[in-house]
C-alpha cells in the first residue's frame, strides 16, 4: 500500500524509481537544479512524462489527472494565490479552520487579503489548502524552508498526524536534522539518478 514510482521518464531525466509507503515520510534532498521539484511534479503528472506510477496498485492511468491531483497532491515551494482573500482558496473553511493553531496561524488570517500575508504564513497556508482535500499522499517541496524553528516545529507535528493517520509523504528538505526526525527513508538526486541514502 501506498504509492510506487517505477521507470520514471521525462525532460530528458530518469529514469526515477522509489516507494512511499503509507504512514511513512521519505526525504528527498540533492543539489539546487538536480530535478527534485522536476520529480515530484511528474509523480503528480504536472510534467510530461512516461512510466508507471501506482496508489495503492492503482496505475494513475485508470482515473482521471483531476482525481489523481487530489489524491496526489504536489504543494510548491511557493504556491499561486487567485482570489483576493485567503479563505476563499480553502475547499473546506471548517476544516482549514481547524489546522490553523496546530500551524502556529491566527485565526483572523482567513480573512485576510493573500497580498497582506506573510511568505512563511503563505506557505503553511499552502499546506492546509493541500490538507483539507484529504490526500493520500503529499508530494512537499521544501514546506519549511524559510521558517524558524518553532513554525517548522509546528508543521512537522501536522504532519506526524497524517502519516499517523495513513498518508504519505515524500518532502524535499535540504536539513539533516529534519530528515532525521521525518525521514524513515531519504533519497539524494544525484547525476546519476537517486540514490537511497537509507
Ligand atoms: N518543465 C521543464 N522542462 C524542462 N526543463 C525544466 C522544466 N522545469 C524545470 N526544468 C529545469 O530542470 C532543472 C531542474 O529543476 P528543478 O526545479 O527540478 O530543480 P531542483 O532540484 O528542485 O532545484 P532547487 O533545489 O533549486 O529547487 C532546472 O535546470 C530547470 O531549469
Amino acid at each position: 500500500m501506498g504509492l510506487q514510482v517505477s521507470g520514471v521518464v521525462g525532460v530528458g531525466r530518469g529514469p526515477f524509481s522509489l516507494s512511499v509507503p503509507r504512514g511513512q515520510c521519505v526525504l528527498l534532498s540533492g543539489p539546487s537544479g538536480s530535478g527534485k521539484s522536476l520529480l515530484l511534479r511528474m509523480i503528480a503528472d504536472l510534467d510530461p512524462n512516461e512510466g508507471d506510477v501506482l496508489l495503492d496498485g492503482l496505475s494513475r492511468q485508470d482515473v482521471s489527472a483531476p482525481e489523481w491531483r487530489r489524491r496526489v497532491v504536489y504543494v510548491p515551494a511557493e504556491s499561486g494565490w487567485w482570489e483576493d482573500e485567503v479563505g476563499a482558496h480553502m475547499a473546506d473553511i471548517e476544516a482549514a479552520r481547524a489546522l490553523l493553531g496546530p500551524m502556529c496561524l491566527p485565526p483572523a488570517i482567513l480573512s485576510s487579503p493573500v497580498s497582506r500575508v506573510s511568505t512563511g504564513e503563505k506557505q503553511r497556508l499552502a499546506l492546509i489548502r493541500a490538507l483539507v482535500r484529504k490526500p493520500d499522499m503529499l508530494l512537499l517541496d521544501e514546506p519549511t524552508s524559510g521558517l524558524d524553528q518553532a513554525s517548522t516545529r509546528a508543521v512537522e507535528a501536522v504532519l506526524r498526524q497524517r502519516l499517523e493517520a495513513g498518508a504519505g509523504v515524500l518532502m524535499v528538505s535540504h536539513h539533516e536534522e529534519q530528515a532525521a526526525r521525518m525521514g524513515n527513508a531519504h533519497y539524494r538526486m544525484s547525476p546519476h539518478g537517486l540514490e537511497a541514502v537509507r
